[in-house]
């Protein structure tokens, strides 16, 4: 039987390397950002990061059973440049984390501080990489962009576009189509200023694959947009 992983004590991070090796990693995420140590990079700077997104609709979400994730694979996406050297990245999913309240959610934590909650939107090498799954078994296969969650008054539009469908996939494995067009560079705070590391899956089996590019502008969402039960 698969190995059921969670954040229990008895099947949480603390004891998921006793069943993902490479839980017990050195680049393991998420991680607290702490922005006293955080150090500049000319060379970011220099090779700024870039992203184009095409627009797509009838997107498949999914219940995972920890959150939602929307299948987006996007053959004309490109995310460039900033920490990715000259390896383009494409667009395979994007899925968000949140918690019991609007004082948790987050997976990365900045100065200590959770937000409400934080979507990822995931991509893949294509310069050296045939596929997603072979991506993510090396170091700079996939590559993650984080957009944290702040609750306010303002409802972002796009992100009802996804919520208003969980109402439909209530359960673990459930999954429907959202009808409406997804921009996914919608989801981008207007300050594209980020820290990035070498980091991991924040979830099993935590492969050591990832490159993670988290944005410091979080975007403002309504509170039931992040506490969907
Ligand atoms: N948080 S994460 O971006 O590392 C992540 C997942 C998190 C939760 C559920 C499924 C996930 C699948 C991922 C696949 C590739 C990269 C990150 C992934
Ligand atoms: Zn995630």
């Amino acid at each position: 039987m698969a190995a059921e992983w969670g954040y229990s004590p008895t099947n949480g991070p603390d004891v998921w390397a006793r069943l993902f090796p490479q839980a017990g990693g050195a680049r393991q995420s998420p991680v607290d950002i702490c922005t006293s140590i955080a150090s500049s990079d000319s060379n970011l700077e220099m090779k700024k990061l870039t992203f184009a997104y095409e627009s797509q609709s009838d997107l498949r979400i999914l219940n995972t059973g920890h959150g939602w994730k929307v299948e987006a694979p996007q053959s004309g996406s490109r995310l460039e440049g900033g920490p990715l050297g000259e390896d383009i990245y494409q667009l395979e999913q994007f899925h968000c984390h949140w918690g019991e309240t609007s004082a948790e959610g987050s997976e990365h934590t900045v100065d200590g501080r959770a937000y409400a909650g934080e979507l990822h939107l995931v991509h893949w090498n294509t310069t050296k990489y045939q596929s997603f799954a072979e991506a993510a078994q090396h170091p700079d296969g996939l590559a993650v962009l984080g957009v944290f969650f702040d609750v306010g008054n303002e409802s972002n539009d796009e992100i009802e576009k996804i919520v208003s469908t969980l109402s439909e996939i209530k359960f673990k494995g459930q999954f429907t189509d959202i009808p409406d067009v997804i921009d996914p560079t919608t989801f981008l705070p207007s300050g594209l200023g980020y820290w990035t590391y070498l980091g991991s899956l924040t979830t099993p089996p935590c492969n050591e694959c990832v490159i993670w590019i988290v944005y410091k502008e979080p975007i403002t969402v309504t509170e039931e947009q992040v506490t969907y039960h």
